[in-house]
C-alpha cells in the first residue's frame, strides 16, 4: 500500500512559551520536525511528503531537510493563519484523487509505523480514518467555573494525527469548509461536516502533540524508552 502525507508545521508554538516555532526545539540532538520526518522517510509505504511551513522559515526547513538527508519531501508549501488553512494549502497541490493522503502534525514526533499502516489499511476500506485513544480522565462540562454535568466517558476518545483520507474526499471537505467559513480543530471534523463517516483506529498514548512546556519532559522520556527498546532488539 502507498500514501502521501501533508505535514502542517507552520504554527508559532505560542503555548510552548519558548518564543520559537516548536518544530525547531531539540529532542536528543534533533529538532522535533526531523524526528517526525524521519518516521515517514523510513516507511516504505510513504511515497512523498508535503511540508507546510511559515514563509519566513522556508530556508530553515530547507537546511534541516538537507543536513538530515531527508529525501521524500517533494514540496515545501506556504502555511496559512490557522492549522486548517495550512493543511488545505498542502492538500491543494496533490492530484492522485483516489489515492490515500495522511495529514500529520509536525508536532507529533512519536508516531509509529505500525499505527500508520493500520490507519492506511482502514482508510483504504472506509475512506476516512483517524488514530485515537480512549479518554482516561473523568470529563466534565464546565461554565464560569461551575460543573454543568459529567460526560459519559465510555464513548469519548482523544483524537490524534495522522488522519487518513481518500484525497478527493478530504479536498472536497476542505473546499466546503472554506465556502461555509467553518473552522474545525482537526481535518476529520470537516469530513464529518459533509456527512461522511470517519472510522477510529486505536493508537498509542505516546503519540502526544507537543503543546505546552511539560510535554517536553514526557517527550525526552519517550525517546529514552525507544532507545532502550531498540538496543534490546539489536
Ligand atoms: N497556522 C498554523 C497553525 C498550526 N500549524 C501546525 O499544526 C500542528 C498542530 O498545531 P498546534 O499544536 O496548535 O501548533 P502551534 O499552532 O504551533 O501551537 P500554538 O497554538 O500553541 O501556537 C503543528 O504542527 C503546527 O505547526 C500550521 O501548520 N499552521
Ligand atoms: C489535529 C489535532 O492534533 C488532533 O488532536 C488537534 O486538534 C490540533 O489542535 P490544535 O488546537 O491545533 O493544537
Amino acid at each position: 500500500m502507498k500514501y502521501d502525507v501533508v505535514i502542517p508545521a507552520a504554527g508559532q508554538g505560542k503555548r510552548m512559551k519558548k518564543g520559537v516555532n516548536k518544530q525547531f526545539i531539540n529532542l536528543q540532538d534533533h529538532p522535533v520536525i526531523v524526528h517526525t520526518l524521519q518516521v515517514f522517510e523510513q516507511d516504505p509505504w510513504c511515497r512523498k511528503v508535503i511540508i507546510v511551513v511559515n514563509e519566513k522559515e522556508v530556508d530553515l526547513f530547507k537546511e534541516l531537510i538537507e543536513v538530515n538527508n531527508i529525501r521524500k519531501v517533494s514540496e515545501i508549501v506556504k502555511g496559512g493563519s490557522e492549522r486548517q488553512h495550512s493543511v488545505y494549502n498542502g492538500l491543494k497541490i496533490l492530484t492522485d484523487e483516489d489515492g490515500i493522503v495522511l495529514v500529520h502534525d509536525g508536532a507529533r514526533p512519536f508516531i509509529e509505523q505500525e499505527h500508520v499502516h493500520r490507519l492506511v489499511e482502514e482508510a483504504s476500506e472506509s475512506k476516512a480514518a483517524v488514530l485515537a485513544v480512549p479518554v482516561k480522565d473523568t470529563m466534565k462540562r464546565v461554565r464560569n467555573g461551575k460543573v454543568i454535568d459529567t460526560v459519559e466517558r465510555s464513548s469519548l476518545w482523544a483524537i490524534q494525527t495522522p488522519q487518513a483520507f481518500v484525497l478527493s474526499l478530504i479536498q472536497y471537505a476542505h473546499e466546503k469548509a472554506q465556502e461555509k467559513n467553518y473552522l474545525g480543530t482537526d481535518d476529520a471534523s470537516l469530513v464529518e461536516a459533509v456527512g461522511e463517516d470517519v472510522t477510529i483506529v486505536e493508537g498509542s498514548y505516546n503519540n502526544i502533540k507537543l503543546t505546552t512546556p511539560e510535554d517536553l519532559i514526557y517527550a525526552e522520556a519517550i525517546l529514552q524508552a525507544q532507545k532502550i527498546k531498540e538496543r534490546k532488539l539489536t
